[in-house]
């Protein structure tokens, strides 16, 4: 169900709650189960989730079509129901309009009529909610100023993201719900919601985004969750999960044999590749150190990190 049609449907009607300590998670799925249809027929879609989103942070939810995103998301926003194990938003069930107040979303199926203008939108969505962001300041965030006259319907595809962005925005929430945020937009207007979000979590917003592009989760994410099958198969900081999906390149000239270099601990891959040689090894530094000891001549040296996209296909290959 569109976002929109939640916020026409069921309009919020209480006030926001006092702040929780910034150490406390606001939201959590913990050890969810999720199955779709009949116990025998049906589609495990979570497996034992369990996910926590702390104040101020942006947690990007990778995974392979299928892998449970979206169902993670419905939960989280008290669109559908576990089918075991529990979620809570700001310490209620989110299937409670109390916590309604404080949460945004922009889900990938969104419809809008197109026959309203931009203004008219920000104004309705506004009023469902009992402290509504002032909309100069949704204007600002969401990059608006100019349009807000014009149809929705006349807008450009990245337009309209914006304000569904923007619509998202409007009850001044304390957590938001990104759901391929920037899909079909060119990379130029990617960034500037990239620059958009990382706003809202400078003003202490809690976002979680699912996201198919790597280098967006890599640009924005303070902590990346990637889950396949309806599981956490890594959770970790950008650096921290492709460093630990197969280590990093080493590229040097060296003297020293692939045999050699094979056989040194923590090294997974060797090649040649020219006169340079690349080293892979989940312990880099060590395996640096070692190469230099055994080769005084050793020159050229470089160490990468692997591309998010390598360690996602890692991760989630089985
Ligand atoms: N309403 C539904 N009825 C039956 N099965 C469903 C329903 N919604 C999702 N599923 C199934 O649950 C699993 C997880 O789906 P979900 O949409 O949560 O994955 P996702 O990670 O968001 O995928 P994508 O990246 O393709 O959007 C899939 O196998 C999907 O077919």
């Amino acid at each position: 169900m569109p976002l929109t049609a939640i916020a026409y449907e069921t309009p919020p009607h209480s006030s926001n709650g006092p702040r929780i300590a910034s150490k406390q998670p606001i939201a959590t799925l913990t050890s969810v189960t999720k199955r779709y249809g009949s116990a025998l027929a049906g589609s495990l879609a979570l497996d034992g989730l369990t996910v926590a989103l702390h104040p101020g942070e942006i947690v990007a939810l990778l995974g392979p079509n299928g892998a449970g995103k979206s169902t993670a998301i419905k939960l989280l926003l008290g669109l559908i129901a576990p089918t075991s194990g529990t979620t809570r938003v700001f310490g209620s069930d989110p299937r409670q309009a109390i916590t309604r107040t404080r949460v945004g979303a922009m889900l990938q199926v969104s419809r809008i009529t197109e026959m309203l203008k931009v203004r008219e939108h920000l104004d309705l969505f506004r009023s469902y909610y009992p402290n509504p962001l002032p909309i100069p300041d949704i204007l600002r965030i969401a990059q608006l100023q100019g349009i807000e006259e014009r149809l929705f319907g006349q807008l450009s595809g990245g337009q309209k993201q914006r304000v569904l962005f923007a619509l998202a925005l409007c009850g001044n929430p304390d957590l938001i719900f990104l759901d391929e945020p920037t899909v079909g937009m060119d990379i130029e207007a990617r960034r500037g919601l990239w620059a958009e979000i990382r706003v809202l979590a400078a003003l202490g917003k809690t976002v979680l985004l699912t996201t198919h592009y790597l280098e967006e989760a890599d640009a924005l994410a303070d902590r990346i969750i990637v889950i396949n099958k309806g599981r956490v198969i890594c959770e970790g900081t950008p650096s921290e999960i492709k460093r630990n999906s197969g280590g990093r390149r080493i590229r040097c000239n060296t003297s020293l044999s692939v045999a050699v270099l094979q056989s040194l601990d923590s090294v997974t891959n060797v090649e040649q590749n020219g006169e340079a040689t690349i080293v892979t090894a989940t312990h880099a530094e060590n395996v640096v150190r070692e190469m230099l000891r055994r080769d005084e001549t050793l020159s050229g040296l470089e160490i990468a990190s692997p591309a998010l996209e390598d360690a996602f296909l890692a991760l989630t290959k089985n």
